[in-house]
């Protein structure tokens, strides 16, 4: 189905207010050709009858109030598109939203963030000229031409069929400019897309790039990223600028046409001065929607190209769902066991496999290390344990039976998630808390923090518990965003934990600091850590050791050492993974 079908049904799937926009339409078009009938009829009885104002008062009544009705059906039809348009992009906003959060993590890193956010918010608003000026106007040029015509053919066969003639012209042109404006505004919105995430992104990484003294160099390539969204965008409106002068143009020679050949006749008496000034009144009236349509087509473009990205995540498969979901209240009641059986995962447009027919186990209260180098598949492996993503061969069991006859939910419930860098949201540090346990008190708040050891630094500050932690947690350190992830972890108290240990962020002492929180956070759960430090794969009951997305060997670190030489290169020398 074309996008345009699409954003079509979209506006019919809003029964009521689309039928509003129709009828308010029709009827403009229709209180059109009223005006001009009666404007005509009165400067006639004016002009050649002498009639006074007494005389063309009825006349006069009649056309003050078609002028009040079309002013409030133009108001309708503008009203009801407007709110139409607010309904439409409210719901792709909620489809959408709710689209990316079950595509989760393994969707949201293959996208540059700033194109994404785009996406979820400005892409959307300029789909609003298409569905409050294009589509309606769309309607009211498919219906007040036809109706011009249906009324001009009884009256004067020749103007109808000159107006017949020439109408086309205006669709024609803009079917031919308009192949060329597609592609253009597509690469405008490409351009403007890729843009939003190369300012995001160099916003994220000012530091990083003033640390390298890369700012001049990055300045350039800013510099090139606007100047090409700029080109692309006078492109734009340079077909959009032509469009509009070959369409006023083709109207303005055809309404001259019609007045050409009205006002010959009217000199050798073919026609009546009243049918005659009824045509001329009428005639701009009938390529008018024409000549609109196509401004408001290049107006509607950039839309038009937001839905097409807009669909694409739409219809991105979504992860596969369980065939039945088994209600169990007692997921991870000790002693458990989940097994990785022969697990294989491709992510979307790769060639290779990320986790390739991986085998293992985890018994409860154990903790596995999972070590590798960069891009081994730890991370991937982890993902498939916290149901971001589904194997698409092997399955993972717990307690024999396949993680996928439980809910998401009902899975992720049991299972503590502590990123490098935990998300903290631009609220205060007690909703960031609460995520993970909403009905949790102030106590086990306090009690949390004190576990994470940021107690006294957050109840030393003004507002306590209320703290804003600011966008992007920039009143926060990377030391401190992680204790707050370690006090969520704390807070939330499941009976597995898995973490992705930190590799920066931390001095000497932060680095005890935190090493003794998350011993104590490690204490009775089990565990399966991607692991950075010796001492964390020193301590793991066995470590797994990936490459290339399969599993190299498994065992006791001190044992793999002496028997496994792929594991022993991959500790030569380091102290951290
Ligand atoms: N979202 C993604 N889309 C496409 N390919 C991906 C994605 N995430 C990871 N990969 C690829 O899958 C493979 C495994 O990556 P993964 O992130 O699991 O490795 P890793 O061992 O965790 O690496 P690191 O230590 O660098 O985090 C790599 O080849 C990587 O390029």
């Amino acid at each position: 189905m074309t996008i345009q079908r699409r954003l079509t049904r979209l506006a019919i799937s809003n029964t009521l207010l689309f039928t509003i926009v129709i009828i308010s339409a029709i009827l403009t078009g229709g209180l059109v050709i009223g005006q001009a009938w009666f404007l005509s009829q009165i400067i006639s009885r004016v002009h050649l009858e002498k009639a006074d104002l007494e005389q063309v008062s009825p006349l006069l009544v009649f056309l003050i109030t078609i002028v009040i009705f079309r002013a409030i059906a133009v108001f309708t039809n503008e009203y009801s598109a407007s709110i139409l348009s607010e309904n439409i992009r409210a719901d792709i906003r909620e489809k959408l939203t709710a689209k990316v959060l079950k595509l989760g993590p393994a969707f949201i890193s293959q996208q540059q963030a700033g194109s994404l956010s785009y996406t979820l918010t400005g892409a959307i608003d300029t789909l609003d000229a298409y569905f409050s000026q294009y589509l309606p106007q769309l309607v009211i040029a498919a219906v007040l031409p036809l109706g011009i015509l249906a009324v001009v053919f009884p009256i004067d066969v020749l103007s109808a069929v000159i107006l017949l003639l020439t109408a086309p012209l205006i669709p024609i042109f803009m079917i031919l400019i308009g192949k060329t404006t597609e592609t253009l505004t597509h690469r405008q919105y490409q351009t403007f897309s890729k843009m939003s995430g190369f300012f995001l992104d160099s916003i994220r990484g000012i530091a990083e790039l003033k640390k390298l003294g890369r700012i001049q160099d990055h300045a350039v390539q800013l510099d090139i990223v606007s100047e090409r969204y700029r080109s692309a965008t006078m492109n734009v409106l340079r077909i959009s600028f032509l469009s509009a002068l070959v369409l006023e143009l083709a109207a303005t020679l055809s309404v001259a046409v019609i007045a050409v050949e009205i006002g010959i006749r009217l000199l050798y008496g073919q026609i009546e001065f009243q049918q005659a000034f009824f045509l001329l009144v009428i005639a701009p009236e009938f390529y008018l929607p024409l000549r609109q349509l196509g401004a408001r087509f290049h107006a509607s473009r950039n839309g038009v190209s937001a839905a097409r990205q807009l669909f694409t995540i739409l219809d991105e498969p979504e992860p596969r769902l369980p065939a039945a979901i088994r209600k169990t209240s007692s997921l991870f009641t000790l002693p458990f066991d989940i097994q990785f059986e022969d697990v294989s995962f491709v992510y979307p447009g790769r060639d290779n496999e990320a986790v390739s027919h991986v085998t293992f186990s985890i018994q409860s209260g154990e903790t596995i290390a999972l070590v590798g180098l960069n891009g081994a598949g730890k991370s991937t492996l982890v993902s498939l344990f916290l149901r971001f993503i589904e194997p698409q061969s092997g399955r993972i069991l717990y307690n024999n039976q396949n993680i996928q006859e439980f809910s998401v939910d009902q899975w992720r419930t049991g299972i503590a998630w502590l990123d490098q860098r935990p998300t903290l949201f631009n609220a205060s540090i007690r909703e960031n808390l609460s995520l993970v346990q909403p009905e949790a008190d102030e106590k086990e708040l306090l009690e949390a923090l004190r576990d994470a050891r940021l107690d006294d630094l957050i109840l030393n500050l003004p507002q306590g518990l209320d703290t804003q932690v600011g966008e992007n947690a920039f009143r926060f350190s990377g030391g401190q965003a992680q204790r707050l992830g370690l006090a969520r972890a704390f807070l939330k108290n499941a009976p597995i934990l898995v973490l992705d240990e930190p590799t920066s962020h931390l001095d000497a002492l932060l680095e005890t600091d935190l090493t003794q929180s998350l011993s104590k956070l490690k204490h009775n759960r089990t565990c399966l850590i991607i692991a950075h430090r010796l001492d964390t794969v020193r301590q793991a009951d066995r470590v797994i050791m990936l490459q290339a997305g399969k599993l190299v060997c498994s065992g006791k670190h001190d044992d793999l050492l002496q028997s496994n030489h792929q594991y022993a290169a991959l500790f030569a020398g380091e102290s951290k993974l």
